[in-house]
């Protein structure tokens, strides 16, 4: 490039030195422009003369800043291609050895493995073959510089990078069983291979014949809905249909042709209900929803709940149109949203054992640990697989799915999770502290809240707005994710219905959009 100059005169010599290799002559460039910068501006009367002057000037400033972005993109170029070469004789150099010592002794122990310098691609391939077999992380060291004396020192310069593996681990299991991953590890970079939270869609494999009705109870418009779906359903479906016993009856009243409903007549009956029940369907609110979920113990079969309370979270079916939704439903596939819930364990001080006592309980929206009718603090002592979270001085706490974040817990101020983010809310009521946030906390943790033994007063555990158990100091409240979630049908996807929710049931974030008239940026 060019050593440019401006003499006295104002005139400007510009010459072009074209170097062999076809790249500009950086540091002749560079000495021409700094020569012409380093000239006094051109002091005068001629102002066209001055004019050309400054021009000059910005054209040299101009290219001292290309000059030097080449410069250090160069010098970036040159090494990368040393580095390349060099790792190339390394390659050449330990295939020669490999071929030379005739054969590979197999072990691939990690030790050896991060002893070796570079692996060849046959010693990489072999030590993932051992790895994978064995299904535990590998530790194999890509770079390790250590070839001969010339390259000795620029090797050390580079990072030694070794590559990894993520297994997912859970307390209590045994080394050997590892979680699939979801991670990718390539060259030791991190990238996500799959998310949790996946929309999930139901495809039916054989066509279901058995669908359940589950009604809000002393609703006048749910009982004629009812009678007019179950006569659907079987006479242009020919789908078998169960009811509680208490609908059974009431649709018996209704018309004697309606023996062909089936129910059941205690709690050991409804514990087989999963092994019948293709299809959950309910009619009501979020509340019938719940019901729903607490029928089923284990395996939930998917529910198509319809709206007919006055917020419907989790109720996305109007069931004007309930004909052409079933329709759809039974003919699939559908989108689903896969809803967590929580098992709680109720453990007396008095019991020898953890699991000794009372089942677990299931909930699909929260149990919360209060006060009751105490007018004492409650004194809650909370430990996260053994850890200790905290102590709750307030009115409760308030533990929840994700589907249970937009209910008690947010009257609360927790905060709104999407119902497929696996988390357990962990939410604080009236607490008296300024400054007792509320948390979210991984699905796979064991919390354990215990009424210390030094508590003026009792605690109460409820699950879900129900079933009401007094805690005495020493008692504690183990909860965990269960292992059986909620499938809930979708109307349009888990996030579309979820946004609805919030949208039209809490009103989220509506506002008057501010007029364009007023002050602005220009
Ligand atoms: N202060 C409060 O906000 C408060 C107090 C007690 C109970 N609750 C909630 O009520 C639930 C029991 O519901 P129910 O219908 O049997 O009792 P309910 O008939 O008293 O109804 C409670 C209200 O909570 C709504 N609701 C229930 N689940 C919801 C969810 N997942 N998202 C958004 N709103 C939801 C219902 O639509 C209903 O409007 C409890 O699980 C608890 O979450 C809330
Ligand atoms: N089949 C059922 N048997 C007994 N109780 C039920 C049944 N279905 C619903 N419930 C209870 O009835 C109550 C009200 O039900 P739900 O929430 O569905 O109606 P809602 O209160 O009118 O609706 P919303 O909550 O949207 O205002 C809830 O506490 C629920 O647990």
């Amino acid at each position: 490039m060019a050593p440019s100059k401006l003499n006295p005169n104002g005139d400007a010599s510009v010459s072009c030195s074209q170097p062999e290799n076809g790249l500009i002559d950086l540091f002749n460039s560079e000495k021409a422009v700094q020569e012409l910068l380093q000239q006094p501006p051109v002091q005068g009367i001629d102002d066209h003369l001055i004019e050309f002057s400054e021009a000059l000037r910005t054209v040299a400033k101009a290219l001292r800043r290309v000059s030097e972005g080449k410069a250090s993109a160069q010098a970036e170029a040159a090494e990368w291609k040393r580095k390349y070469e060099l790792e190339r004789a390394r390659n050449l150099q330990l295939e020669r050895k490999e071929l030379s010592s005739g054969e590979h002794n197999g072990d691939c122990s990690a030790e050896n493995l991060t002893n070796q310098p570079m692996m060849c691609n046959e010693a990489r391939k072999q030590s993932e073959r051992c790895c994978g077999m064995h299904g535990i992380f590998s530790h194999e060291v890509l770079h390790n510089g250590e070839i001969d004396s010339d390259t000795e020192m620029v090797n050390n310069k580079f990072m030694r990078k070794a590559s990894f593996k993520l297994s997912w681990w859970c307390k209590g299991e045994k080394s050997d069983q590892h979680k699939q991953d979801i991670v990718s590890f390539e060259r030791g970079n991190i990238t996500t291979a799959e998310r949790s939270s996946k929309q999930i869609s139901l495809k039916w494999e054989s066509h279901p014949q058995t669908v359940l009705i589950l009604t809000k109870p002393n609703s006048t418009s749910v009982r004629i809905l009812c009678v007019d779906m179950v006569r659907w359903l079987r006479e242009q479906k020919k789908m078998e249909i169960f009811v509680e016993p208490r609908v059974k009856v009431e649709l018996m009243t209704e018309s004697p042709n309606f023996d062909f409903v089936q129910t059941w007549k205690d709690d050991k009956e409804t514990l087989l209900l999963h092994t019948n029940v293709d299809l959950v369907v309910t009619l009501g609110g979020d509340g019938t929803v719940l019901w729903a979920a607490s029928l089923f113990k284990g395996p939930v079969p998917p529910v198509v709940p319809f709206s007919l309370g006055s917020l419907g979270f989790m109720t996305p079916f109007h069931s004007e149109q309930y004909r052409e939704c079933l329709d759809s439903i039974l003919r699939g596939p559908f989108s689903i949203t896969l809803r967590h819930r929580l098992q709680c364990h109720v453990i007396r001080d008095a019991a020898k054992s953890e699991y000794e006592s009372e089942g677990p309980i299931l909930v699909l929206n929260e149990v919360t640990i209060d006060r009751g009718i105490s007018s004492f603090l409650t004194n809650l002592e909370c430990y996260s697989d053994g850890s200790f979270v905290t102590c709750v001085q307030g009115d409760g706490l308030i533990l929840s799915t994700t589907s249970g974040s937009t209910a008690y817990s947010l009257a609360a101020g927790g905060s709104m999770v999407h119902p497929q983010v696996p988390g357990i809310l962990f939410t604080p009521i009236c607490p008296h502290s300024l400054s007792f946030r509320p948390l979210i906390l991984p699905e796979h943790v064991t919390l354990r809240v215990q009424v210390p033994f030094n508590s003026r007063g009792h605690a109460w555990a409820s699950f879900d707005g129900k079933d009401r158990r007094q805690l005495a100091p020493g008692d504690a409240l183990v909860v965990s994710m269960a292992p059986c979630p909620v499938p809930t049908a979708c109307q349009v996807d888990s996030t579309s219905d979820f946004l609805r929710s919030i949208h039209d049931g809490l009103h989220w974030n509506l506002r008057k959009t501010q007029s364009f008239e007023g002050p602005r940026d220009l």
